[in-house]
């Protein structure tokens, strides 16, 4: 029997990352919506998924006896409600705990829930369901079997590189947060667009695709960036006039300033009491 198959998983926490999550799940075909458990306590807020297969319930200690693999996807300032709830539910043999939560580390939660489970955290983005995350993993504690699923699922709905936990929080603000950064990038440039003639919708449309292009030119010809805008400009021309007027506003470093005040914010999220 495919073992992955097997699993059963509950996502306790539905909202936009664990929804997010579900969708690429399912869509991937690794795990069908039937075997995803969805919890929030609003839960006619899940009845599109519901009617989608999934199944949605209130009730996490349920939720999490019944499953395999735990994922913990509630606000940092919920989650000691929820380990409280499930640690009696919590058989150290079968569960595997994937924890998506900004700020909290394997061993805050193991200490929770007061027992030696197996705890791996993982940050994945919202484009995870459209099986395009960067999702980074840092292992915790968990067997090598359990690392090369969680590897394997993460690989399945984006791509996913291990990091030590400590950068966990960097990677919060880089990856994470960084869909934001870049959305509101993708918008100020439609918007400039809008200036410069085109309509709403079709600067949008045209802004994402140059963005998806010139991302695809990094990461298709492992290339620099530095070295794809030398080719676009030309000398005298418009786009060195436009980027000098970016950068003289702060562009570049605007947009290190605000990873490094999300990746501080990150760590500052739980409140271990
Ligand atoms: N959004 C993102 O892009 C990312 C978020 N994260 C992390 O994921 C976590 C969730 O973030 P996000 O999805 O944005 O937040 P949301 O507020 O959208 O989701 C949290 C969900 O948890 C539910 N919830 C709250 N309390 C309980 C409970 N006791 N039992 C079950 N469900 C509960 C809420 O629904 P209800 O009120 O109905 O219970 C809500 O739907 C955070 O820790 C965040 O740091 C990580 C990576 C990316
Ligand atoms: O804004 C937040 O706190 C969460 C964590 C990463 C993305 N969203």
């Amino acid at each position: 029997m495919d073992f992955k198959k097997s699993n059963q998983i509950a996502i306790l926490g539905s909202g936009n990352i664990g929804l997010s999550l579900a969708k690429g799940l399912a869509q991937s075909g690794l795990y069908p919506a039937s075997s995803i458990t969805l919890t929030r306590r609003n839960i006619e807020a899940l009845d599109e998924y519901k009617f989608q297969g999934f199944q949605v319930s209130a009730d996490n200690v349920s939720a999490s006896a019944q499953a395999d693999i735990i994922v913990l996807a509630v606000l940092p300032q919920q989650l000691n409600q929820v380990l409280d709830q499930i640690a009696g539910q919590i058989d150290v043999s079968k569960h595997l705990i994937i924890s998506v939560i900004s700020g909290v580390s394997c061993e805050d939660i193991r200490n929770r829930l007061k027992k030696d489970v197996q705890v791996v955290r993982v940050m994945p983005n919202t484009a995870i369901a459209i099986k395009q995350s960067m999702t980074c993993i840092s292992v915790g504690n968990a067997s090598q079997e359990n690392i090369e699923l969680v590897k394997n699922i993460f690989n399945t709905v984006g791509i996913c590189v291990v990091i030590n936990e400590e950068l966990m929080t960097s990677a919060t603000a880089l990856c994470a947060c960084g869909v934001a950064f870049f959305l509101r990038s993708i918008r100020a440039a439609s918007q400039g667009g809008v200036e410069v003639g085109f309509h709403a919708g079709e600067a949008l449309k045209m802004a994402a695709q140059t963005a998806k292009g010139a991302a695809d030119l990094l990461l298709q010809l492992a290339s620099h960036p530095e070295h794809e805008i030398d080719k676009v400009t030309s000398p005298k021309g418009c786009t060195i006039a436009g980027l000098n007027e970016m950068e003289h506003n702060g562009f570049s470093s605007a947009m290190i300033k605000g990873i490094k005040l999300s990746a501080q914010k990150a760590g500052e999220l739980y409140d271990k009491d």
